[in-house]
């Protein structure tokens, strides 16, 4: 298939890459580099623009005769989403949306949307399914929310086909090493404790301590980039025009703050010093996937079940990169 991936450059983006092309098919990355990295993906699939270049985005997908799009260019900050709710709405629902537009126009069938658990708000029940209700508890979750919705309604008007993955927490790197993590400034949980193991942090603070969780620090579902990435094969080979469907993609077993900085130390060797901070606003207390569904209809099967294996591939990735990319 020949495939656009906008925001390609980036961290899921570029698993996903990488993925698309072990498997043949014809990828174009679509990224202005404000977040990804020129060296994350191979030099001749990069087109480096902006979503908001609407006129341009549209030639690269003509001129690439494009049957697919796999849409992960976004903002991607919680906490920043609540403090700019501005930058969110405009880059992940008004970019977005004049994407899907042109896309609907020149009748590219497929679209695969990078969601976020984030859609649910604080859920009623874990783990959580496709039926939770929605109701996101900061901008950027209202933000996907919104696009979900809009995919939903050009999927009932017009010979369009979707899937939106919603993600819990992407974690770890290629097992090759060649390409892992690397957000500037990096505001993520692990990547955070393995610099404090690298020496290049002092500590790692946690974000609440009061939480209704087992230790009192927040629960999350860390899934490997790798597993996404398969998720999207996947989804692209199912998606039927005229349909949408919606995806949890985690393993379906959350970890506190606190468990993540142990297992660091055990996958490290070093110990990593913590200070409790208070609670990061827009932050839900507890979010575990439940997965049935995608495992069910599209035959998923995550390849990392367990943090340890986890947390040794984005170690690896970390150690063999001390300064990342080394391009911000
Ligand atoms: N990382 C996670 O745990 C997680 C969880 C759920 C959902 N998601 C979603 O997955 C997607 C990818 O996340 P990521 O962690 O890889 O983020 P990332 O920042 O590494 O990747 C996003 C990429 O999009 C590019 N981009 C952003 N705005 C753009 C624009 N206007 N034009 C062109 N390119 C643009 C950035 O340069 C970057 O390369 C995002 O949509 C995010 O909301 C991520
Ligand atoms: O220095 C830190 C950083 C994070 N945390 C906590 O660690 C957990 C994980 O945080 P982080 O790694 O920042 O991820 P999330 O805020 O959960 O957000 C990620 O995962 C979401 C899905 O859960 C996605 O939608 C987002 O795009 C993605 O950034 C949260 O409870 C944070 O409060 C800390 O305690 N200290």
């Amino acid at each position: 298939m020949r495939i656009l991936v906008t925001g390609g450059a980036g961290y899921i983006g570029s698993h996903t890459v990488k993925l698309l092309l072990a498997r043949g098919h014809a990828v174009t990355v679509y990224d202005n580099l404000s977040f990804g990295h020129r060296d994350a993906v191979p030099k001749e699939t990069l087109v480096v623009g902006d979503l908001k270049d609407i006129d341009h985005l549209d030639q690269i997908m003509v001129v690439n005769q494009i049957e697919a799009v796999i849409h992960f260019a976004a903002f991607a900050y919680v906490g920043e989403s609540v403090t700019n709710p501005a930058k969110y709405y405009q880059n992940n629902l008004l970019n977005s949306m004049n994407l899907l537009e042109r896309v609907r126009r020149l009748g590219i069938p497929r679209f695969v949307f990078s969601s976020t658990c984030a859609t649910y708000g604080v859920p009623t029940a874990m783990p959580i399914t496709e039926d939770e209700k929605q109701s996101p508890i900061n901008p950027y979750g209202n933000s996907k929310f919104c696009f979900e919705k809009m995919l939903a309604d050009y999927a009932a008007a017009y010979p369009l086909g979707f899937t939106a993955l919603r993600y819990f927490n992407a974690s770890g790197a290629a097992p090759d090493g060649s390409i892992g993590e690397d957000h500037t400034p990096e505001t993520h949980l692990i990547p955070l404790v393995l610099q404090v193991a690298l020496g290049q942090r002092p500590h790692i603070e946690i974000f609440g301590t009061d939480y209704p969780t087992s230790d009192g620090t927040c629960i999350r579902d860390y899934i490997h980039v790798d597993d996404l990435a398969e998720a999207h094969l996947l989804a692209l080979e199912k998606i039927q025009p005229n349909q949408g469907n919606f995806y949890n993609v985690g393993i379906g077993r959350g970890y506190s703050v606190r468990e993540v900085i142990q297992v660091a130390e055990e996958v490290t060797g070093k110990k990593i010093a913590v200070k409790e901070a208070p609670r990061r606003a827009g932050d839900p207390p507890s979010l575990v996937a439940g997965s049935d569904k995608i495992r069910r209809e599209l035959g998923w099967q995550p390849k990392y079940t367990q943090l340890r294996a986890i947390l040794e591939t984005a170690w690896n990735w970390h150690k063999a990169h001390p300064k990342g990319y080394g391009d911000k």
